[in-house]
């Protein structure tokens, strides 16, 4: 979806599906613009996150999440636009703290603090009392941590610890900057659960996030930047809809990608080479093969070539390289 003016009525409709009460979205970002150095590093941003569901926000190194989230939360005046957070600009919600859980920023910790004291800490501006700090630890399963110090605990533990702060205030939305990295795999699948439970508790989530293999296991939603543009918004099933594939070529084979990507081309199948040196095909395995088996001579035809379904991951890559009309 391209960049454009703030259209309520698809707030209205992604806030119904969201919600599923007509209730708003947890998030509403309209026409979001900064410029740094007289570079657009956000440009027209729109989207909404859901209540009941995991939105991942997504973009290469520099795209602009960053700086869009620290305008829908008050730390950066936008040019232009806004957002609202559960309906009302960030800075005029009260008791921001027991409403929205944040860890955007890798945990700041003071090495010598236990874990429950570090939460100890935190529990007052998050407005809430000391009992509570027990209840996030178990949550995140660092009840049997709680008394060591933060400076020995694994980063996955830290990880834990970032998620039990965001937690304290008992939120309605969490936003989180990367919470998975470092989280070995059954870490990662606990995180997953966590999310789905909160977000199945009525919930939004809004994770940002690089490690792509994981996001497609975890998001509903997908909100893309790149270069400042919002690219792509909607469910994940919509951007790895089964019309489309990948095709990849034995290192060696005759042809090479740009090759195997005019031969599917030429039967009139929409390409592109990926940066990865696969071709994505606007088309599912079968049709994209099929395309190579009518190859014309010095054509490469199927053999040595596999198609296998879009993932997360190269969805991602088309859509950032579109603009470079990619190398088909
Ligand atoms: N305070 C600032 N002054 C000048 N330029 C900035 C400032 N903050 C961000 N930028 C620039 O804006 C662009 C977008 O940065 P931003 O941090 O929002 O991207 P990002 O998508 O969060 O990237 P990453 O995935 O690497 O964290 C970058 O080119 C960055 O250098």
């Amino acid at each position: 979806m391209a960049a454009g003016a703030w259209a309520p009525e698809r707030a209205e409709r992604a806030g119904g599906r969201d919600a599923g009460h007509g209730e708003e979205a947890a998030v509403a970002v309209r026409g979001l613009t900064k410029t740094y150095g007289g570079r657009r590093v956000v440009d027209g941003v729109s989207f909404t996150v859901g209540r009941g569901r995991i939105t991942g926000f997504l973009g290469p190194n520099g795209a602009g999440k960053s700086t869009t989230l620290r305008m829908v939360f008050g730390l950066v005046r936008p040019d232009s636009g806004g957002a609202e957070v559960l309906g009302r600009p960030y800075r005029e919600l009260r008791s921001p703290a027991r409403r929205v859980g944040a860890a955007l920023e890798e945990g700041a910790f003071v090495p010598g603090r236990t874990g429950r004291n570090h939460l100890r800490c935190a529990a007052g501006p998050a407005g809430c009392g000391p009992g509570r700090v027990d209840e996030v630890l178990e949550q995140v399963g660092l009840a049997d941590a709680a008394r060591r110090r933060v400076g020995g605990y694994s980063t996955g533990m830290r990880q834990r610890l970032a998620l039990a702060t965001a937690l304290l205030g008992d939120p309605e939305l969490l936003v989180l900057d990367e919470p998975a990295n470092g989280l070995d795999p059954a870490g990662m699948l606990w995180l997953r659960r966590f999310l789905r439970g909160f977000a199945e508790a009525g919930g939004a989530v809004l994770l940002s996030s690089h490690l792509l293999g994981e996001m497609e296991q975890t998001v509903d939603d997908v909100v893309l930047l790149d270069r400042g543009r919002l690219v792509h918004e909607g469910p994940l099933e919509g951007l790895l809809h089964e019309r489309q594939c990948v095709l990849s070529a034995r290192a060696g084979d005759r042809g090479g990608p740009a090759a195997v990507a005019a031969a599917v081309a030429a039967a009139g199948l929409r390409t592109h080479v990926l940066p990865d040196d696969r071709v994505w095909v606007g088309a599912p395995e079968r049709e994209a093969l099929a395309a190579l088996e009518g190859h014309a001579e010095g054509s490469p035809g199927p053999d040595g070539v596999r198609a296998e379904r879009c993932t997360l991951e190269s969805a991602f890559l088309k859509l950032t390289d579109d603009e470079n009309g990619g190398r088909a």
